[in-house]
């Protein structure tokens, strides 16, 4: 056979993945219905694990191995799953309508860009995206009105949190509405030709230059300039055209704007992960269906053990916390507020009587919002099990 031809059916039998694809994720939103018409819950690990078992095994009769079969079904459940997810939290709270206006930090091709075509793709079918220069401009476009939405990185698995984000949900009335994480592959990118030898300026997000400490501890003589977004770097070195000057960003950002990738992997941590949460005016109800995490905030003043006695209250109503993080309060030196995140539905009666008890005996509370974790762990089986 001649390699045309081969292509041609490779194409072809791709043409049929999709389409099966395509009716796959329609299956799985009719099964969204049935659920919730059955009180069930989104998520079933006993139908995914019997699931995973049977197709491994019928994997292995048509020569295709177990790791292969799992992977390629993680990512199909998780998009099934998300889906589900979007479908419900649409019904209960009423769909965006077909345009959806998103503010997040840069232009196309930052990982705020990436992170909001990621989220809204589910939820919207247009994007009028608004790029901002500052998390202040992000947050102000919402509050305005000129945005339905913002998305903001909260943080991220080599940099810790990201303080500048936290302190401005200290004193905005927005809410968070869902969350969501992307992974953060830092590459250095440059013009064709970059020789890494010859590199004295690097361009970057103040945040990407924390994630990539180690790497530039390690360069001599080189500056490093700070920019408002990865978007930013890459358009500096377009427009510069200097093989001396690079920018670190995401691969397929750098892509856009017609950058060579020089350097992967500089991040600290192997696995670089943000966390991103989406804002809006007005709060949402998370379906009983979905798994629901709350943020709240406390400021429990310093009197000894009143934080161990708010979260002995979390612990009596059985509400597991996911994330405690301090910040300072502005005009109030060594004082300090407490940001909580637990996974628990703020509807639920625990939930109502653990904030009932908080607000009873710490000096202020406020919920930041209630929203569906799009955490989906993907379930494992033993392939030897098949
Ligand atoms: O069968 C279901 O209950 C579905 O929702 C479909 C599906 C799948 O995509 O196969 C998705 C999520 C569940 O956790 C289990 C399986």
């Amino acid at each position: 056979m001649d390699l045309d031809h081969i292509r041609q059916q490779i194409s072809s039998t791709d043409k049929d993945l999709l389409q099966l694809l395509a009716t796959r994720r329609q299956l799985a939103l009719s099964v969204a219905d049935a659920k919730l018409a059955q009180n069930k819950p989104i998520r079933d690990q006993k139908r995914e694990e019997e699931l995973l078992v049977s197709l491994i095994e019928r994997g292995k009769a048509l020569g295709l191995d177990a790791q292969y079969v799992t992977k390629i079904y993680h990512v199909i459940i998780e998009d099934s799953v998300l889906q589900q997810q979007a479908k419900v939290q649409g019904q209960l709270n009423g769909n965006n309508g077909p345009v959806c206006r998103v503010a997040f930090l840069g232009r196309q091709g930052s990982y705020s860009y990436w992170a909001t075509q990621k989220y809204f793709t589910r939820r919207a079918e247009k994007l009028i995206e608004i790029g901002c220069d500052s998390f202040n401009e992000i947050v102000q476009a919402v509050e305005t009105g000129h945005a339905d939405y913002a998305v903001l990185p909260i943080e991220n698995t080599s940099s810790g949190s990201i303080n500048e984000v936290y302190d401005l949900l200290q004193h905005t009335r927005l809410s968070i509405v869902g969350e969501l994480t992307h992974p953060i592959e830092h590459c250095l990118l440059g013009v064709e030709g970059t020789e890494l030898s010859k590199i004295r300026q690097i361009c970057a997000h103040p945040q990407v230059i924390a994630q990539c400490s180690n790497y530039l501890q390690g360069l001599s003589n080189v500056k490093i300039e700070y920019c408002d977004a990865s978007s930013d770097a890459f358009e500096r070195v377009r427009k510069a055209q200097d093989k001396s000057v690079v920018a670190i960003g995401g691969e397929e950002g750098g892509k856009l704007y017609g950058l060579a990738v020089l350097g992967r992997g500089l991040a600290n941590q192997k696995d670089n992960v943000s966390r991103f949460i989406v804002v809006a005016r007005k709060a949402i109800n998370v379906a009983k269906a979905i798994p629901a995490k709350t943020t709240f905030i406390m400021y429990t003043g310093q009197q000894p053990g009143a934080l161990v006695d708010a979260l002995t209250v979390l612990k009596q109503h059985g509400i597991s916390m996911g994330k405690l993080e301090s910040r300072p309060i502005p005009g109030n030196p060594w004082e300090e507020m407490f940001y909580v995140d637990v996974f628990a539905n703020l509807g639920d009666y625990a939930m109502t009587r653990a904030l009932d008890e908080l607000n009873r005996i710490t000096r202020f509370v406020k919920v930041l919002g209630c929203y569906p974790s799009e955490d989906i762990s993907p379930t494992i089986v033993n392939a030897d099990a098949s």
